[in-house]
């Protein structure tokens, strides 16, 4: 393109207004007369070349590094003005963009746009903020086109955390496929994307937050919670880092599930665990068992060595149950008190009885002196219960036969096991 008019005409209003004795003033000022006469300039500029919507890095770009070219670099005032004049254009396009989308002029944005850009000086200066605060926001911004799903401009902090630029960031739809190799997840996350848009056209535009994974340039996969504004032709898409967030939930959630003193799983765990276990086997023909223990004597224990010297037991013995149950799909937690239980899927009755000698020779060998006990060594009783799809009554009925079991070990005498009837 042919910018010979257009150099011309920003360099007499550089060299015209470099002249001035107060043009450093001027330049900080934003509400000044320079600022106002720089976009009746660019008006000028746009028609000699139409604003060329949609379109990055803008044609204007190129003409400014034509201007920088053509002056001298020891002229410093000069070279502010230009710089100047280089972002009054980023906030000014901005602007342009913006009216054209306002006015909801599909037919010829162009000409809408200069009409509204000469009659309302105001809402241009107000517009100008938006601008800026589009380049400096701290979080990633683009926009997107409606249509072709194009990423038409993107900010800073963008460019920043995602590693893309304007040039080499790609369309949303390989964007979802990055983030989502998973096509079932792809399409569970394209439906609430889609959800979001529908809720956004009867919400003044408004795109509810979601959380979204997103990948990286570098291959980085991070979850962000993707909100935005739907302005006609194009969405004004926001990124907020989510996945310290979703760090801190799994956090609390561990620890909502977590034993605060043994850290193992606790009760409330427990519960849940077994209902879902409980179910598969009613689904599934599997046998599932429940192993019921409890350190013997234990208030004697207490009782002799204190408090402190009784939750450092529950500890040892804890992680030395976590330790002796190692299958992935097995299961240890406290129960309450001195109790812990172990739930050991796909197990029969002689499975759990091998897992729950192993627990007990486990304990053997921590060797903690307990003067008390029928060996001098704490010991464990553990009371043994297994289901099978046809004999699954409910999960309470289930709990209550290994506690049952439990009951006749600590009567045969304690450091026991005993395996429930069952039906
Ligand atoms: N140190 C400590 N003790 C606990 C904790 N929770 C429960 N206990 C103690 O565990 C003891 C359990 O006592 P009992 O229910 O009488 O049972 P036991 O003395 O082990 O006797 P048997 O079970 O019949 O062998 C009580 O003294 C409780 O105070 C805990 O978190 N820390």
């Amino acid at each position: 393109m042919n910018y010979a008019s257009h150099v011309n005409k920003v360099k007499s209003f550089i060299l015209d207004y470099s002249k001035k004795t107060d043009i450093s003033e001027l330049l900080n000022n934003p509400l000044s007369e320079l600022k106002e006469t720089a976009y009746y300039l660019f008006d000028e500029l746009i028609t000699i070349t139409p604003p060329i919507f949609f379109q990055e890095p803008h044609p204007i770009v190129e003409l400014f590094k034509l201007i920088e070219q053509s002056l001298s670099p020891n002229l410093k005032v000069e070279k502010a003005l230009l710089e100047h004049l280089e972002t009054w254009w980023v906030e000014w396009h901005f602007v342009a963009t913006m009216n054209a989308k306002l006015l909801n002029e599909h037919n010829d944005p162009q000409q809408k746009y200069l009409i509204a850009h000469t009659h309302h000086p105001m809402r241009n200066h107000e517009l100008s903020h938006y601008a800026k605060l589009f380049t400096v926001l701290p979080m990633p911004i683009c926009n997107v086109c409606v249509e072709t799903g194009d990423i038409l401009k993107v900010n800073q902090r963008y460019i920043d955390v995602f590693g893309f630029t304007i040039n080499d960031t790609p369309n949303v739809d390989i964007w979802w496929e990055k983030a989502y190799p998973d096509i079932d997840k792809r399409n569970a996350a394209r439906a609430l994307w889609n959800a979001s848009l529908a809720q956004a056209e009867s919400n003044k535009g408004d795109i509810p937050a979601n959380d979204y994974q997103i990948t990286c340039k570098n291959g980085e996969q991070v979850i962000m919670q993707v909100s935005g504004i739907n302005i006609g032709n194009e969405f004004l898409v926001v990124f907020n880092d989510a996945t310290e967030r979703i760090k801190a939930h799994e956090i609390l959630s561990e620890m909502a599930f977590l034993d605060s003193l043994t850290k193992i799983a606790n009760r409330r765990r427990f519960d849940e665990k077994i209902v879902d276990e409980f179910s598969r086997v009613k689904l599934a023909n599997c046998q599932l068992s429940l192993i019921i223990i409890d350190i013997d004597n234990f208030k004697k224990f207490n009782d002799r060595h204190g408090h402190i010297a009784g939750d450092k037991c529950l500890y040892a013995v804890a992680q030395k149950l976590a330790d002796t149950v190692s299958r992935p799909e097995d299961f240890v937690a406290r129960y309450g008190g001195e109790e812990f239980v172990v739930l050991l899927p796909q197990t029969d009755k002689q499975g759990a009885l091998f897992v729950a000698e192993q627990i007990q020779k486990a304990i053997e060998m921590l060797a903690i002196v307990h003067e008390d006990s029928f060996t001098g060594y704490l010991s464990v009783s553990m009371g043994i219960n297994t289901v099978n799809h046809h004999q699954c009554d409910d999960h309470l009925t289930f709990i209550q036969a290994a506690d049952d079991a439990l009951y006749y070990a600590k009567n045969q005498g304690r450091n026991c096991i005993a395996l429930s009837p069952g039906k």
